[in-house]
Order: structure tokens, then C-alpha cells, then sequence
């Protein structure tokens, strides 16, 4: 019998392959030049045990999987009510990055906060008078529950910013409907510094275990955030947090997820799903393939999860 470790790390190597059928974002310069074949895994129990697998010291960026941090921390922030006046908690069908319902459905308030223009709208809430003060307390936050340094990779940063015409589109939108806080130019710079934030594997994992553990850090024994909060953005996770592929996520894998252009695939599995599993108790997974799908999802990396999810039966449904 292979024990957990060996298990994982084939799994690694038996899904790479499929990183061919995908290909990385070439919408920003900077991620284009990234190594398709790479794929990394770790899982994180509430007691700390972690198990890893493939490229797992490879540094990437957020990219959406930030969106799930910065609703939170705009809860936090602004509290629930503010939050939900001003983006809804609908899925859309439509792409990531699509800007048709911000015109066809008046008053424009964006449909969630897992599509670019909700996105944009929950940074320009983030307290702080400037850009980088809004930055900077996103950054604390996630310092505090991964525990350590995290910063903003500044050539990706820079590699969007230059790119970036669509989301400016979206952002001048959200403002002529009154569902921006700041200004265009500073809620973009926000948005996308927070999505140009660098992690690994392992520091992804930590954040899906908070989520799953409903807000509550079970190392640091501390609630990280309102468990009302984390429920609502588990949902959100389950409902759009893989795009326009979201449906079908839930249907046959179903986790609460969500991924990033990167290649990079939080989950959060809780302790009701994974009795059968290496984590009983729950866990949290943190996955990174750069090769994507036209719909934005790591193509080696939802096999991988697919595939965990089965065998270890971690379906929550
Ligand atoms: N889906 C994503 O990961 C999108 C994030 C990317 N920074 C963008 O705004 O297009």
C-alpha cells in the first residue's frame, strides 16, 4: 500500500501532461513567459500536517484567487450591508471579464464579487486614503494568516497595468454608475496590485483551511474573521468562483474553489467532506498549473483536484 505522500506525488506527475491542452495567460505580458509544465500541490490540515507535491517551491501571483481575500477584508472593513449594496451575489455565465451586464441590467450594480467588475468595485471599498494604504492593510491581513511577508510582484503589476484596457473599461463603467469608492486609476491600481500579490502553494493552502474552518485559524487559535462572512464567501466560491465553469465544478467536484489566471486553484474543503480522507477534519489545498483553459482554469490543476476529490471523496454535496 503507498502511503499518502507517494500517492500525491504520482498523482502530480500523472495529471502534468495534461498542462498540453491549456496554455498560459497571454493577455499579460508577464505571465506568458511562465513554464506550462509546471504543477505544484499542497493540502494543509487543521493541526498544521501539511503534505506537498511537485514544483512546490515556484512563486506565482494571485491573480483572482485574491478576489475571495479582499471580500473578505471589505466585510470586515465596511460591514455586510455596505459590501452587499453594492455588489450583488448572483453568478453570471459570462466570462471573467465581460462588461455586457454592467449595461444590460440597470442600475449596473456588478452581479459578484468573483468577476472582475464586482472585483474592482470590493477594492475601491478597502479602507485606506490611498492606493497603497488600501494595498498595504490587504497585505497585513494576508500576512496574518499565512504568517509570513507576502509583497506585490511589481513586473507583473507593471506587465497589467500597461494591458490592462479592458478592466480600465470596466472601472470607468462601475464609476458612471456610481459603484466605485475611489477614483478609476486608484481603484485599478488596487485591484490589480492585488492580483499581481505573490504566494506559493502552501501559503494558498492556509488561506482555503481559514475558509473552510469558517474564519478561525486553528494554528493561531484565533477568529481570523466573522464566520457569517466566511459562510457567504464559501457560496460565492461554489456559485462563481471558477468562472463560467463554475456549474459544472460544483457538479463534479464540488469544493468551494476559486482560481486565477495564474494557473493557481484554492479550495477549501470542510471537516464534514473529508472524513474518508488523509484530513478528516478538513483541510485546505493550494494548486498551481499555468497552463489554462479559454475559460481561465489550470488544466492540469482541475484534473489534479478532480481526481483528489474523488479518491478521497471530498465532495461537499
Ligand atoms: N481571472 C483572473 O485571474 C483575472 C485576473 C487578472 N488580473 C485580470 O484582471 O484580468
Amino acid at each position: 500500500m503507498l502511503d499518502n505522500h507517494t500517492k500525491i506525488a504520482q498523482w502530480v506527475e500523472q495529471f502534468r501532461p495534461y498542462a498540453k491542452e491549456g496554455n498560459c495567460a497571454s493577455y499579460i505580458p508577464a505571465l506568458a513567459e511562465k513554464n506550462p509544465n509546471q504543477l505544484a500541490i499542497a493540502v494543509i490540515g487543521p493541526d498544521g500536517s501539511e503534505m506537498r507535491a511537485g514544483d512546490t517551491t515556484e512563486r506565482f501571483t494571485l491573480q483572482s484567487v485574491s478576489k475571495i481575500v479582499t471580500f473578505i477584508l471589505a466585510c470586515m472593513d465596511k460591514g455586510l450591508p455596505y459590501v452587499l449594496e453594492r455588489v450583488d451575489v448572483e453568478p453570471t455565465g459570462d466570462t471573467f471579464n465581460s462588461i455586457v451586464r454592467l449595461e444590460s441590467h440597470q442600475p449596473g450594480k456588478p452581479f459578484n464579487p468573483m468577476i472582475n467588475a464586482g472585483a474592482i468595485t470590493v477594492s475601491s471599498m478597502l479602507s485606506g486614503d490611498s492606493p497603497q494604504e488600501k494595498i498595504d492593510n490587504l497585505l497585513r491581513f494576508l500576512e496574518k494568516m499565512i504568517g509570513k511577508k507576502v509583497s506585490v510582484n511589481e513586473e507583473v503589476f507593471q506587465s497589467e497595468w500597461h494591458t490592462a484596457n479592458r478592466n480600465r473599461a470596466l472601472a470607468y463603467y462601475l464609476m458612471a454608475s456610481g459603484y466605485l469608492d475611489c477614483p478609476v486609476e486608484e481603484a485599478l491600481e488596487v485591484y490589480l496590485k492585488q492580483c499581481a500579490i505573490e504566494i506559493d502553494v502552501s501559503d494558498m493552502a492556509m488561506i482555503g483551511l481559514i475558509i473552510a474552518n469558517d474564519g478561525y485559524h486553528p494554528l493561531l487559535k484565533t477568529q481570523l474573521f466573522p464566520k457569517q462572512v466566511a459562510k457567504l464567501t464559501k457560496a460565492l466560491m461554489v456559485t462563481c468562483g471558477m468562472y463560467n465553469a463554475s456549474g459544472k465544478f460544483a457538479a463534479f467536484i464540488g469544493l468551494p474553489a476559486k482560481s486565477g489566471v495564474s494557473g493557481a486553484i484554492l479550495a477549501a474543503v470542510p471537516s464534514h467532506a473529508g472524513l474518508e480522507s488523509p484530513f478528516p477534519t478538513g483541510c485546505g489545498i493550494g494548486i498551481y498549473g499555468p497552463a489554462i483553459d479559454t475559460i481561465g482554469n489550470s488544466v492540469a490543476g482541475v484534473h489534479l483536484l478532480k481526481y483528489i476529490a474523488t479518491e478521497w471523496n471530498m465532495n461537499i454535496f
